[in-house]
């Protein structure tokens, strides 16, 4: 199972004084030193945290890059020119706090589709992230995504039978042929229920490990996040 470190929220702190510190490229190296197996960033269309150059600067990196953006003709944009190993297409409103749901890749199909074969045609590996329904899941092998990443943030706001719907829906993605990932909202309390799903290939956490690396260090953390997801599984 893969950890993909989420480097969002120490250019959230940067951006707070407008220095060039904390920096997310350092703080990326020193996650794959840890045993992260690659780094995500959430590229927003607000630029409140990731910022275009950081991009550019962990693409430098020899690291899986997996590119988080809202599914615009900017984002495809850049991404084409940037070639990152991945991209995740998510919802994106100005006024959230952090991503709410899934990609509504049922209605929006038709706007997708053509996006999603120009992020192939660049050769980058496309996932979609979703909320844990079969409905999401189909139109995603629909639009020929090869990955999802389920959305955890229900599960991680306790709603009830969360989980079990989560194990659901990623025993059907790999019944549909697709890689499974899931994220949003994980924290060590709540993981290794997640990373005890076999069907599900990576997790991206960043918000609970960089709240942590202020008390312990961005290695610890780190270090501890991957030892429980692996400890979860047999
Ligand atoms: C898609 C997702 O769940 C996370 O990447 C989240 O979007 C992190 O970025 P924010 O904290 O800005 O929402
Ligand atoms: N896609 C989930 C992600 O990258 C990190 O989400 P969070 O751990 O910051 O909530």
């Amino acid at each position: 199972m893969r950890l993909g470190v989420n480097v969002d929220h120490i250019a959230t702190l940067r951006n707070a004084r407008g220095e060039a510190y904390p920096d997310p490229v350092e703080g990326a190296k020193i996650a794959l030193q840890a045993g992260a197996d690659g780094i995500t960033a959430h590229l927003r269309e607000d630029r409140r945290h990731i910022r275009d150059q950081d991009l550019q600067r962990l693409r430098q990196l020899p690291a899986p890059l997996n590119f988080e953006m809202a599914a615009t003709d900017e984002m495809v944009e850049l991404a084409t020119t940037l070639r990152p190993h991945a991209c995740c297409l998510v919802p994106e409103r100005r006024e959230e706090l952090t991503t709410e749901g899934g990609l509504d890749v049922v209605r929006g199909l038709a706007k997708l589709q053509p996006k999603i074969d120009r992020l192939k045609e660049a050769g980058i590996r496309v996932s979609l992230f979703i909320d844990p329904t079969p409905q999401a899941l189909e139109a995603a092998q629909k639009l020929g995504a090869p990955v999802v990443e389920l959305h955890t943030g229900a599960y991680a706001g306790n709603h009830p039978g969360e989980l079990e719907r989560l194990a659901r829906a990623a025993a059907l993605g790999r019944d549909l042929g697709l890689e499974i990932h899931a994220g949003h909202g994980l924290t060590y309390e709540n993981v290794q229920p997640i990373a005890a799903i076999p069907e599900i290939a990576e997790l991206n956490i960043g918000h609970f490990l960089i709240s942590q690396a202020l008390f312990v260090g961005l290695g610890p953390a780190v270090k501890r996040m991957k030892d429980l997801m692996l400890s979860a599984r047999p």
